[in-house]
């Protein structure tokens, strides 16, 4: 079965809705490896609307497991990546004005820059993760750029109205992940995923991990509310 990378992400989101100290994805992060993650993912997007850089180099220090930096294929983010050195570096798409990640990277449309990147990265020993539809030309130029890994993106799976149209999405990825392993890709998934779809895309045979964050974040926001409020009430008794 594959391996989970927790996305924390959304922890800084809550955050910076006020632009305050909490909570903290470091705090974060300690938790979730606690519960059993073996790995943590954060996305530095150039906006920073979330994670922001000194979250990564705060994580760098205290991760105890493996830190996966998602992050836009630009001058500045590489710069980051070398200097902090996350344990690997997943390469994504950008778009500013995006709700969420909307779709793979193009890495046929973009090879001679993606070769240059994914080598930057790999010289340092920063293995390269490319985050991909499981679209049969975009694997055979993740083969050319010479990256480790790709992540297959998941959300059109995850957001599938129907079984049928599920099934089909699945299919999709598994073909995906045939063709990457046979090329000798290694392969994770993200995106989307939720308590409810994960096991069919867990099941994939060579998955090696799964990235997952706003499932997690959200279910931790409801499962932990009852205990907070209770807390507080402690808090206005002068009992804590
Ligand atoms: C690339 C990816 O799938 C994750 O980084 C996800 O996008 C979480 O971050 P956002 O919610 O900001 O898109
Ligand atoms: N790369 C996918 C990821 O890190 C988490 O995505 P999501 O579970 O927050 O949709």
């Amino acid at each position: 079965m594959p391996t989970l990378g927790v996305n924390i992400d959304h922890i800084a989101t809550i955050r910076q809705a006020r632009r305050t100290v909490e909570p903290d994805p470091v705090a974060a992060a300690v938790l979730a490896e606690l519960g059993g993650a073996d790995g943590i993912t954060v996305h530095l997007r150039e906006d920073r609307r979330h994670i922001q850089e000194r979250d990564v180099r705060l994580l760098r220090e205290t991760v105890r497991t493996h830190l996966n930096l998602e992050m836009a294929a630009t001058d500045q983010m590489v710069a980051i990546a070398l200097d902090i050195k996350p344990d690997y570096v997943t390469l994504v798409p950008e778009k500013r004005e995006e709700v969420t990640t909307e779709g793979g990277l193009d890495i046929v449309g973009q090879l001679d820059r993606m070769n240059e990147v994914v080598d930057k990265l790999q010289s340092a020993d920063i293995p390269v993760s490319l985050f991909i539809d499981a679209d049969n030309s975009q694997i055979e130029a993740s083969v050319k750029v010479k990256a480790k890994f790709i992540e297959l993106h998941t959300g059109r799976y995850a957001e599938a109205h129907n079984e049928a149209s599920r099934q089909k999405e699945l299919d999709i990825l598994a073909q995906g992940a045939k063709q990457a392993i046979a090329s000798g890709l290694r392969i994770n998934a993200g995106h989307g995923l939720t308590y409810w779809n994960v096991y069919p895309v867990a099941c994939i045979p060579g998955m090696e991990e799964l990235n997952i964050g706003h499932t997690i974040v959200s279910r931790a926001a409801l499962v932990g509310l009852e205990r907070a409020v209770r807390e507080m009430k402690q808090a206005i008794r002068g009992e804590v």
